[in-house]
């Protein structure tokens, strides 16, 4: 039977979302009508600036620019980009990115204007790391360049997405006006996936793991990962996890406040598989030494009983008494661990 045109274009961006991430891709498809086409695109066109931005083959003399013009791009119908690295993993997406603008151009006025105010402010804030990074070869300062790199990367995705959940009608206006606790939800997810991906990134010379922490124990991030350095190593990886464990008193916070349940589960889902990463990769040496994931068969668990926040608050506690348990009073971090876990006890 013949498709007409714009069913076609809109096939070929949810045909890119189950590629870009299976899992997930599945989460976004259960989203209510009126804000599903909305938030697939909003996945795809952040994809396809992450593409850019992990793009190590691109130059910064030609990456700064398509970072800070990217928005823009989402205006000029039958742009595509195929100068990314033959390896890319999202390269398809960036060739045939004039099927995801199309789709942009045929949602609500306001959705736009929120994914392209959104793309704007990351695009700038990748180029100014970008730039930056060109120069300072130590990576992340202090633990304020930390927070302001994850709100470019994942704090804005997480304030775009309630602007355009309010829009959409399905949530109340003021989980917008809330940024904070917005930002701290993509900060949470953003740290966990920099401390698990300790290894993958030094490989790639790319430096996330803030000096201020890591500087306590090392002389440099490297040296982590070498023999005689394991408790040092250890130590420093609890002063990090700490350091994102902050996030979930807001997080919690923020998905107490969600009405409509296909919303919260499309946010409760990462937010649970980065508590129980986070209770995996406490105190686990093989952080430095490989990729540390939480298997398949905990991730199915989980994502079952995304329902409520009754159960979500249940998860939460769950894994901060994984992390209570697996505490070492000889750690120097021993009793903010403690504490921060106690907040998330207390909130629930
Ligand atoms: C960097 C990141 C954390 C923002 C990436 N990010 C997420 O991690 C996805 C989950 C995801 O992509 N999981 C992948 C795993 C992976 O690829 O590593 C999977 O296959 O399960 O979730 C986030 C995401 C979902 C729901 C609410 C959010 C609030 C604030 C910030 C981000 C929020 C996401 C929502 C959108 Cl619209 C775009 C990107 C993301």
């Amino acid at each position: 039977h013949v498709i007409p045109p714009e069913q076609k274009t809109k096939i070929r961006c949810y045909e890119f979302l189950n590629e870009t991430s299976r899992s997930f891709a599945s989460v976004i498809q259960e989203l209510d009508d009126g804000i599903r086409d909305a938030i697939c695109i909003f996945y795809l066109v952040l994809r396809g600036l992450d593409t850019i931005e992990d793009d190590m083959s691109i130059l910064i003399e030609k990456k700064e620019p398509l970072l800070r013009n990217f928005h823009k791009t989402l205006y000029k119908k039958g742009w595509t980009f195929d100068e990314s690295g033959p390896n890319e993993k999202d390269r398809q997406l960036l060739v045939e990115f004039n099927v995801v603008i199309e789709e942009f151009l045929r949602l609500e006025r306001q959705f736009q204007d929120v994914i392209v105010d959104i793309t704007n402010k990351m695009g700038n804030g990748m180029a100014d790391y970008a730039k930056d990074a060109a120069h300072n070869k130590y990576g992340v300062m202090t633990n304020k360049d930390f927070d302001l790199y994850c709100h470019y990367v994942a704090g804005l995705v997480g304030i775009g997405l309630s602007s355009l959940f309010s829009i959409s009608g399905l949530e109340k206006p003021e989980l917008a006006n809330d940024t904070e606790l917005s930002n701290s939800m993509g900060l949470f997810l953003q740290k966990t996936n920099i401390i698990r991906d300790y290894l993958d990134d030094l490989s790639g010379n790319r430096r996330f793991w803030p000096k201020e922490i890591w500087s306590i124990y090392v002389a440099d991030l490297a040296d982590l990962k070498k023999p005689g350095y394991e408790t040092k190593a250890i130590n420093c990886l609890s002063t990090i996890i700490l350091n994102a464990l902050q996030h979930i008193p807001d997080c919690l916070t923020y998905l107490n406040k969600i009405q409509n349940r296909s919303i919260f589960s499309f946010c409760a889902i990462p937010q649970v598989m980065a508590i129980a990463t986070l209770a995996l990769l406490f105190k686990n040496y093989n952080v430095y030494t490989s990729v540390v994931k939480i298997r398949k068969g905990e991730t199915v668990k989980l994502i079952l009983k995304c329902t409520d926040i009754y159960e979500v608050a249940n998860i939460f506690r769950y894994y901060t008494r994984v992390i209570i348990q697996k505490n070492d009073s000889k750690d120097p971090n021993f009793m903010k661990i403690s504490m921060a876990c106690g907040k998330v006890e207390q909130w629930c």
